[in-house]
């Protein structure tokens, strides 16, 4: 028997830093939503318990005990299951992928051995995304990732995932954040249109691309290309860097902007893909 499970890329859509804990940790206010786009995990039953890795953005990326799908089987005690996972994330790219993985690893392996899923709020030892990627679906987020509330529904719409080709470390940009204590996000309600959505997102922030964008000044070029494209009604960083997402109204609009990216910037990843409800 073999599982499958889906592993879609986080959106922080909107991320306020809104304090400090005394252990270094942040304090977040995050809109969170999931994109039709992502990594896959497959388990079949295995002699022991083991990981390969294949898809576009496999190359670089380490099979060992260390990986977070890995560390997701052995948090559900998983022992003898041949893990592969397909890998068409960027690594290391604000978009959750490792968390993603981890959620789906979760996931598959409960399913296939009947385990009941972790309460998310436990499986942020995994990793701070981990939690929210559990659940999969939109959330607000608070505390350091763990505090999890459910939003009104949002409207359809699609996005455009860009990344300049550039990893970003998250703890380097957490320590070189200027301003730790601002103010949370406003309430969430009358988001009825992806017009109200673009037009609370416009008076929100991600409180980590300023100091992403000294590091990786590439991603205000991919902020200022997505921005730029007909259709476009909001650009952003997602999460730490250096994914940023343009928000459009339709499918023919995020295609046709995808396709101009592409061409405009060969060196770059970019794709177009739903906002999953
Ligand atoms: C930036 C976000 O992606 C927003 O969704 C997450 O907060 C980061 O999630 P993640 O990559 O799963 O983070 P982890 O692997 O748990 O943490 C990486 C590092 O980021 C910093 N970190 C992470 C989460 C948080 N609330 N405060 C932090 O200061 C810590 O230095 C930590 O050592
Ligand atoms: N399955 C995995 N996929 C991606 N990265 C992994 C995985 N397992 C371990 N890692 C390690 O985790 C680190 C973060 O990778 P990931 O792609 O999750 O980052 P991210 O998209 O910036 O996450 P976030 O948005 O949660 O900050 C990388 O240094 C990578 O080597």
């Amino acid at each position: 028997m073999t599982t499958e499970e889906f592993a879609p890329a986080k959106v922080n859509l909107a991320l306020h830093v809104t304090g400090r804990r005394p252990d270094g940790y942040h304090l977040l206010d995050s809109l969170v939503i999931f994109a039709g786009v992502g990594d896959t995990v497959r388990v079949a039953q295995g002699r022991g318990l083991t990981l390969a890795i294949d898809g576009p953005m496999g190359a670089g990326l380490d099979p060992s005990d260390d990986n977070l799908v890995m560390r997701a089987a052995r948090f559900v005690g998983a022992a003898e299951s041949a893990i592969t996972l397909t890998k068409r994330l960027p690594v290391a790219s604000g978009i959750g992928g490792g968390s993603a993985d981890a959620a789906a690893t979760l996931r598959a392996i409960c399913r296939m051995t009947g385990r009941s899923v972790p309460d998310a709020t436990t499986t942020a030892v995994l990793g701070a995304d981990v939690p929210v990627c559990l659940i999969g679906r939109p959330a607000r987020m608070r505390g350091t990732g763990e505090i999890l509330d459910p939003v009104p529904d949002l409207p359809p719409f699609h996005m455009v995932l860009a990344n300049p080709g550039v990893s970003v470390s998250t703890p380097e940009v957490f320590r070189a954040l200027d301003q730790r204590d601002n103010a949370p996000l406003p309430a969430l309600s009358g988001l009825a249109s992806v017009g109200d959505l673009s037009g609370y997102l416009s008076v929100c922030r991600n409180d980590l691309e300023k100091a992403a964008r000294e590091l990786v000044p590439a991603i205000g070029d991919v902020i200022d290309a997505l921005a730029a494209r007909p259709g476009c009604l909001l650009a952003r960083m997602s999460g730490s860097g250096a994914t940023c997402f343009g928000i459009f109204p339709d499918r023919a609009s995020a295609d046709a902007a995808a396709a101009q990216l592409s061409a405009a910037r060969p060196g770059w990843w970019v794709v177009a893909a739903p906002a999953l409800s």
